[in-house]
């Protein structure tokens, strides 16, 4: 897809990757709070906390008293479960942030055995906490940062399922998820595609394949549908993630 190709640079490492999502951060983070008074972040699962938490800057601007913190999917489980995104990211990044619990939106843990009715309590945190704007009816997250499975996967949108075409709703629960758990809720492609920055962020060799499936072969799958309307987008890769490429990369710097 030539807008991913534009929007695609590679970092030598992980630790690059992170220091250079950091760069970025602290950058949207800053214009944010100046235009509007606060931050929308939303996390997705997988390995992207840890390179977040593994690369925190020694010293940074960030006014992490203004972050709204979302996740872009969560699984139905309790918060302290090893499958919960917010557990896994609590762990390998919030508790090293100064960023106070409350401003975290976590699903709502007295609804996990009810996925319908946590996609909907999601939904009204979401859209209370990242408001629509611009003419753009959907809530708009300022920084949103996605991961990417194998299969061309993002959040819990999986390729060939009916969720890729939900355009009422932001938030939706899955109960087949092909990625264990089964059960989630997640964002939906209104959202994404409102997003004021979208971020990719891909590491390591078993995503090389399907990396270059998308830049190269310009495949259609759900993480190649990111593209936000009035928004910008960024694939941060690492050299095995870039490895398959056959066309160039671009270079980050501010
Ligand atoms: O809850 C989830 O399972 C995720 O949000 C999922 O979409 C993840 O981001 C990708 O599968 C990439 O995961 P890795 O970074 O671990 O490859």
């Amino acid at each position: 897809m030539s807008h991913i190709r534009n929007a695609a640079y590679s970092f030598e490492s992980v630790a690059a990757v992170g220091a250079g999502l950091w760069t970025l951060l602290e950058r949207l983070s800053a214009e944010a709070i100046a235009a509007r008074g606060f931050f929308v972040v939303a996390l997705s699962g997988g390995s992207l906390p840890a390179t977040l938490g593994d690369s925190l800057p020694a010293e940074t601007t960030i006014d992490f008293s203004k972050w709204r913190v979302l996740y872009a999917d969560e699984r139905c489980v309790a918060l302290d479960h090893a499958d919960s995104n917010h557990g896994a990211a609590k762990k390998a990044l919030l508790d090293k942030l100064p960023v106070e619990p409350a401003v975290v939106a976590t699903i709502n843990p007295a609804l996990i055995r009810n996925p319908q009715a946590a996609a909907s309590y999601y939904q009204a945190r979401l859209t209370a906490l990242a408001p629509a704007a611009d003419g753009i009816s959907s809530p708009r997250i300022d920084a949103l940062l996605l991961g990417m499975g194998p299969d061309g996967h993002t959040c819990s949108l999986f390729p060939g399922h009916a969720l890729l075409d939900v355009k009422e709703r932001s938030v939706v629960h899955i109960t087949d998820s092909p990625k264990p758990p089964s059960t989630r809720i997640t964002f939906t492609f209104p959202v994404l595609n409102a997003a004021r920055n979208a971020i990719f962020v891909c590491t390591g060799d078993n995503k090389a394949d399907m990396i270059h499936r998308i830049i190269d072969l310009e495949e259609d799958v759900p993480s190649a549908r990111v593209k936000p309307t009035l928004g910008k987008l960024y694939w941060f890769l690492d050299a095995p993630a870039a490895s398959k490429l056959t066309l160039p990369t671009l270079t980050f710097k501010l």
